[in-house]
């Protein structure tokens, strides 16, 4: 890869985007720059400045070996599970997120997605670009978003790509589990990639089902059943993405993922030891310590909406730094692209105790989640008021149409 002057490292390239002068940020060369490009700096408000290790927050441990044992011969008496399930919908009322442990996946599936994250990222620019996202589609391999955003430029690189859980019910004895991770990476990257698109077709695999496993304690929470949610989620559309961060020479003037709200229904995260993972509690940013052994569960803007703002939207942000690269694999739980997003009636109907602001009022416009998917690939940068923006524009929309 040329290296051109003292100029940062920013390429003009014309073949992916003909009609915009694209520039592509290649972080091997760019970080032996003394200043970073202004394109990455972000705002003083946004940016983390000194607070790159903000206090770490005791988060909410779900111990899900509690649930899983339900199945075995010993029963975990009702009180211990009551006093679990509190702890969730407490977290999820507040801030929107927790962690679970003894959740059940193979630490070796997870090492496997982890390495193959070093071998996709550490491929040369040109062979990453084989799989380079095209404005508009959530999959692909993107760097920095160079071609989508021209300012507030994130100090990542990202391969997203489909998992879709294919058809069938929970108790249907036949699933027609699709593919598509294993297909896409055959399709887009080619036959040396088959090991790639086996990991991480198993990976996400176990990400739905531990997902599924998540939604029954959250609907026993809502008051709308284990099996409401299960099903809801049960054929799922899920976005994986995998999230690499070069180490940066000036990691307090940027972000490695902007503050925001994840826009999908709930996300499985894993940072295996590298902090960078904040979140928004009480006005403040906290750190979250990195646990190879835990995954960190968010709930995201869709699952807000389904839950009509009972359960909030997690606010964080990724910040970078300037010593080592950092990694974090990202299930984006979402339902079938079509499916309706409406508030279950339970969660209308006011009993006795609600007070006018909780239950009854509905917060959010019905939208299928195909909709809000493009609202972020085509019209809106998600950030920390992406619902809102999002209903604003469908309110619009239906204003417009009714004036035609
Ligand atoms: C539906 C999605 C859009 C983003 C990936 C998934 C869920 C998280 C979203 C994102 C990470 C929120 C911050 C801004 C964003 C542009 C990013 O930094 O990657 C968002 C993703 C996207 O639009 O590609
Ligand atoms: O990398 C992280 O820790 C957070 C990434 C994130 O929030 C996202 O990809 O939506
Ligand atoms: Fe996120």
């Amino acid at each position: 890869m040329p290296i051109t002057g003292c100029m940062p490292i920013m390429h003009s390239c014309h073949h992916i985007f003909p009609s915009v002068d694209t520039l592509i940020f290649d972080a091997s060369l760019l970080r032996n720059q003394h200043e970073i490009p202004s394109q990455f700096v972000w705002p003083d408000e946004e940016n983390p400045g000194r607070s790159l290790e903000a206090p770490e927050l005791s988060v909410p441990v779900i111990d899900l070996a509690a649930f899983r044992s339900q199945d075995d011969s010993t029963i975990t008496p009702m009180s211990q599970l009551q006093g679990i399930t509190s702890l969730v919908d407490e977290a999820c009322r507040k801030h929107g997120f927790f962690f679970v442990v003894n959740h059940g996946v193979d630490p070796g599936l997870i090492a496997r997605a982890e390495e193959l994250m070093d071998d996709f990222f550490g491929m040369e620019l040109s062979e990453k670009q084989r799989a380079q996202r095209k404005v508009g589609d959530p999959c692909g391999y993107a760097s920095s978003f160079t071609g989508r955003f021209s300012s507030k430029l994130p100090w990542k690189e990202t391969l997203s790509f489909r998992y879709s859980s294919g058809h069938g019910s929970a108790r249907s004895q036949i699933k027609m589990k699709k593919k598509t991770v294993k297909e896409y990476f055959l399709n887009v990257m080619g036959e040396d990639f088959v090991h790639f698109g086996d990991v991480y077709q198993e990976y996400c695999e176990a990400m739905s089902n531990l997902s599924l496993n998540i939604m029954e304690i959250l609907g026993d929470n809502l008051g709308v059943g284990k099996d409401y949610l299960r099903e809801f989620f049960q054929e799922n559309d899920s976005i994986m993405r995998l999230n690499y961060y070069p180490p940066c020479q000036q990691p307090h003037l940027t972000l490695g993922t902007g503050p925001h709200c994840d826009p999908t229904s709930l996300t499985i995260l894993h940072q295996s030891r590298v902090s960078g993972l904040q979140v928004l509690v009480d006005g403040k940013w906290h750190g979250i310590h990195p646990d190879p052994n835990a995954f960190v569960v968010n709930i995201g803007d869709t699952f807000m909406a389904l839950s009509n703002g009972i359960y909030k939207s997690c606010m964080h942000r990724a910040v970078v730094n300037s010593r080592t690269a950092r990694k974090s694999l990202a299930f984006f739980l979402c339902p079938r692209m079509d499916r309706k997003v409406t508030p279950p009636m339970e969660l209308l109907v006011r009993s006795s105790d609600d007070d006018d602001d909780h239950c009854s009022r509905r917060r959010y416009p019905d939208f299928a989640w195909r909709d809000f998917l493009e609202f972020t690939q085509k019209h809106y940068r998600a950030d920390t008021k992406t619902l809102d923006a999002f209903s604003d524009w469908l309110r619009q929309k239906n204003m417009d149409n009714h004036d035609e």
